[in-house]
């Protein structure tokens, strides 16, 4: 059997979107407060039962956040060939925190963005 923790992080960021092609008012630009979680998946606990520092994590996320906040989303290079919807921003930041927070032992289990406390997406990648 494998002991696995789950540590997370929430957050948010402002941000302005549209929704190309939705039939309705998110078609016109509007902002969210957009609610992030990261989880990363643990595998071992450190010496002082640790699995990954909360400060590491909230680290990766303020930096690939400073590329969102307060922007016009879909003026983006992330976002011009796909809405910046929550499962696209979801996708988006599950691959860019992997890319930084990913080691041995130590993996970007998901991410979830709500628009609102209520609504939201989670993305997390599986084996075939
Ligand atoms: N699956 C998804 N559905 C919708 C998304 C999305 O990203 N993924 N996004 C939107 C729009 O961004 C919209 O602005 C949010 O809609 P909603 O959750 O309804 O938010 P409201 O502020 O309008 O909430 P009310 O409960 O209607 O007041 C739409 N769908
Ligand atoms: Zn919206």
């Amino acid at each position: 059997m494998k002991e696995i923790h789950e540590i997370y992080v929430k957050t948010h960021f402002s941000a302005a979107h549209c929704l190309e092609g939705y039939p309705g008012d998110c078609a016109r630009l509007h902002g969210h407060n957009w609610i992030i979680e990261v989880h990363v998946r643990c595998e071992r606990l450190n010496e002082i039962g640790i699995g990954i520092d909360f400060r590491d994590i909230k680290t990766a996320v303020k930096e690939v956040l400073q590329g969102l906040d307060h922007f016009n989303l879909n003026e983006l290079p992330a976002f011009k060939s796909v809405n910046p919807t929550s499962e696209n921003i979801a996708r988006f930041l599950y691959k860019e925190l992997s890319w930084i927070l990913n080691a041995d032992g130590i993996k970007v289990s998901k991410v979830k963005v709500c628009e609102t406390p209520g609504a939201g997406a989670y993305y997390w990648e599986e084996e075939d």
